[in-house]
């Protein structure tokens, strides 16, 4: 027998009526992936088993479960309730991400996040609540904390509806972007200023060695890239480098990201999770933005440091691991230590070998060739050129972003430019509209100038823009200022620039 579709919302009071509810709201949720298998599903093309999409539209389809029509596509998609809830999961997604328990319906923010209320309410961006505005297919990058660790998670949301036309459900597909905890890929380093040669040698002196590396500069200097080229000129290279960014840990998923935990030691751990400092056996161990650690985490990494031992979260065993240290931080550390932010035995543990990264502007020279390798890690197809003269004026400006504000700088360049030739116009016109958004700021704060006069890409534009340069270039404080987390700043400044 087969319910309307719009019962789907009716709400049960006796057991029975309860047990028919579950079964209706099956039903609906069936008939709805079948739609969303006819429609939708066939278009992610080779991705698609075909044999089993003639299965789910056939008249008399063999697919009744849900789980069973989620495993049409070959990438990992899950199904959620209007309410966070995961109703079904796919052979792929368990395959990548482990298997879930969906008896008590999980919410998908404590599967995906750890967290215990929504994404959008702890300073994420949430895919869900874009598709529910909008009513439509949205696609959103997302961070999620999966047994790999880390990674950077492309959503594609789509919302499936009942006969009445109402929103039931999502069907959340996802494409894993990069896997942050290990790369075989050699890293490229251009450059070969007296400053750069110097760091360079450093790297080369202490890659052998199985000593501490603490990497120092500003952001976007390229301190992830060394920290990267020393794993690979080491001992270690064959195993992974795990890299964990300290900055805006709580207590609960520092130790969960780095430590790991069992099943069920805390809400929504509805798997087992092997943590950084175990994935880092025999490899090298890399904390970004070290100086950021809360003071009271500070003492856990230390013992995890000196000893090599640490004890996952709902786990009564301790557990031994043998890593190489590189940290990284802006911050000036031995500052921290007499504004007593950072431990002094920390600080002894870290800093045995500091490497001084430069700004791009004390290196202009390199700007050249640093342009060049960005360009052409844009692709073989599309090889792009700086003119001479273009070339001039990005060694003249100025970059407060470093070199990760030079590749978004060019990055920009290549998709508004028609040929394959980037040349002086193009670069000055890009550089004045630079200087505009950042000097032109002050008109926002002109009461004769309407908020109306300009777009909404362009305010914020304006907004970030003032916003990090009155905070000197410090994220993590201008975040903390707009009131959102430091990687959604990050990517606002990467989708704004
Ligand atoms: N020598 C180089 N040549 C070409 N590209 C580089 C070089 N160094 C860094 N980059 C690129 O610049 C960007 C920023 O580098 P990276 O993330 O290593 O900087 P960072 O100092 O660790 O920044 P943050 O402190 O903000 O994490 C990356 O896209 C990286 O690929």
């Amino acid at each position: 027998m087969e319910f309307p579709f719009n019962q789907c919302e009716n709400r049960a009071t006796s057991g029975d009526q309860f047990t028919i509810l579950k079964l209706v709201k099956k039903q609906c949720l069936t008939r709805a992936l079948r739609e969303w298998v006819k429609n939708d599903a066939k278009r992610l093309g080779r991705l698609v088993k075909n044999d089993k999409i003639s299965d789910t539209i056939g008249m008399k389809s063999t697919l009744t479960n849900p789980k069973d029509l989620l495993d049409v596509i070959e990438l990992p998609a899950i199904v959620v309730s209007k309410d966070y809830e995961i109703e079904a999961t796919n052979a792929a997604y368990e395959s990548a991400f482990g298997q879930l328990d969906l008896t008590n319906s999980p919410k998908c923010y404590a599967v995906s996040h750890g967290y215990d209320k929504p994404c959008d309410q702890s300073g994420e961006d949430c895919p869900m609540r874009q598709a529910r505005a909008s009513g439509k297919k949205t696609r959103v990058l997302h961070v999620h904390h999966t047994p790999r660790g880390r990674e950077y998670v492309d959503v594609e949301m789509t919302p499936i509806r009942d006969d009445s036309g109402n929103v039931t459900h999502f069907v959340e597909v996802l494409r894993s972007v990069e896997n942050k905890v290990t790369t075989h890929e050699p890293v490229k380093v251009a450059g070969s200023h007296p400053a750069f040669r110097q760091v360079l040698s450093q790297v080369s002196r202490v890659a052998d060695s199985d000593i501490a590396v603490v990497l120092l500069g500003e952001s976007g200097t390229g301190k992830e890239v060394i920290a990267q080229a020393i794993h690979q000129q080491s001992g270690r290279s064959k195993r992974p480098m795990v890299t964990l960014e300290c900055s805006g840990l709580t207590e609960t998923l520092f130790e969960s990201e780095l430590f790991g935990h069992t099943k069920g030691a805390f809400t929504g751990a509805n798997f087992e999770r092997q943590g950084l400092a175990s994935a880092a056996d025999g490899g090298t161990l890399f904390l970004d933005e070290v100086g950021d650690i809360p003071l009271n985490l500070q003492v856990k990494l230390l013992r995890l440091i000196e000893t090599g031992s640490y004890r996952p979260i709902g786990s009564s065993e301790s557990k031994h691991t043998d890593f190489r240290l590189i940290c990284a931080t802006h911050h000036d550390l031995w500052r921290r230590v007499q504004e007593g932010a950072f431990r002094l035995d920390l600080y002894y543990r870290i800093n045995v070998f500091p490497i001084h990264m430069p700004r791009l502007t004390d290196r202009r020279s390199d700007i050249p060739v640093i342009a060049d390798s960005i360009l052409e890690s844009l692709g073989p197809r599309n090889r792009y050129h700086l003119t001479q003269a273009a070339q001039s004026l990005l060694e003249e400006a100025d970059w407060p972003g470093n070199i990760r504000e030079l590749r978004n700088f060019l990055l920009r360049a290549s998709v508004l430019n028609d040929g394959n030739v980037l040349a002086q116009d193009l670069i000055n016109r890009l550089l004045k509209e630079r200087a505009i958004a950042m000097g032109g700021i002050e008109k926002l704060s002109d009461p004769n100038s309407k908020l109306t006069h300009y777009s909404l890409a362009e305010l914020e534009r304006r907004y970030f823009a003032e916003l990090l340069e009155a905070h000197q270039g410090d994220k993590k404080a201008a975040a903390k200022h707009a009131g959102i987390s430091l990687r959604t700043l990050y990517r606002k400044i990467e989708s704004l620039s």
